[in-house]
């Protein structure tokens, strides 16, 4: 596994640091808020772990599951639903916690989608943006780091679903996917 990953992006030890950072943020901006926090599975399943620990508010939690990039590097452009959530979004501020932002489709078409249920809010928390490959209109409120356009994998990040176990993010050798 890790012979396949060129270089470590980010450490363990810095995604934590930022982790706790960013969930003070969202603590104090919720304190007086109704959050609800909901994962977009499967990427943002390990962020999801650690952030929901470093905030220290009432948080209720569901999840949603889509996929759009199947077992490639490139988005289809279709976001598949593939779990929807439990709950209603009625007056709930929402808090969409997402691995990557990258082409951006996918938090585009969620953002629209839910924003039709009823919440009161709705923002981003994204562990990392990749702006350089942006298509759609949309920017994260919370951002964890910046990264290179350049594949990346681990803290949750897949290619063809390996790789999610890594506890740091790493850009992936380009002759694994060429
Ligand atoms: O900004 P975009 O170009 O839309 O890309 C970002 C999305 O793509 C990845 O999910 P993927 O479809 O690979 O599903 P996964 O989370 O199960 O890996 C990632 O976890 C984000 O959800
Ligand atoms: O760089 C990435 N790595 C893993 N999954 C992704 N989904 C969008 N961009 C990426
Ligand atoms: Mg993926």
């Amino acid at each position: 596994m890790k012979e396949d990953i060129l270089k470590v992006l980010l450490s363990e030890e810095e995604i934590a640091a930022k982790v706790s950072e960013i969930g003070a943020k969202i603590s104090r901006d919720y304190h007086d808020k109704n959050l609800l926090l909901v994962s977009v599975l499967k990427g943002s399943v390990v962020f999801m772990a650690d952030l929901m620990r470093a905030i220290d508010v009432n948080a209720a939690i569901d999840f949603m599951s889509v996929s759009s990039y199947g077992s490639g590097t490139k988005t289809s452009g279709e976001v598949k639903i593939i779990k929807d959530l439990d709950r209603s979004l009625e007056g709930v501020d929402l808090l969409l916690v997402e691995d990557i932002l990258d082409s951006g489709k996918t938090l585009h078409y969620l953002r629209d989608m839910l924003s039709k249920r009823g919440p009161k809010s709705i923002r981003i928390a994204t562990l990392l943006d990749k702006p350089a490959r942006r298509e759609a209109d949309i920017k994260p409120d919370y951002v964890c780091f910046e990264v290179p356009d350049e594949f990346v994998v681990g803290y949750g990040l897949d290619y063809a679903e390996k790789y999610r176990n890594l506890p740091y993010v790493g850009i992936l050798k380009p002759s694994v996917y060429e």
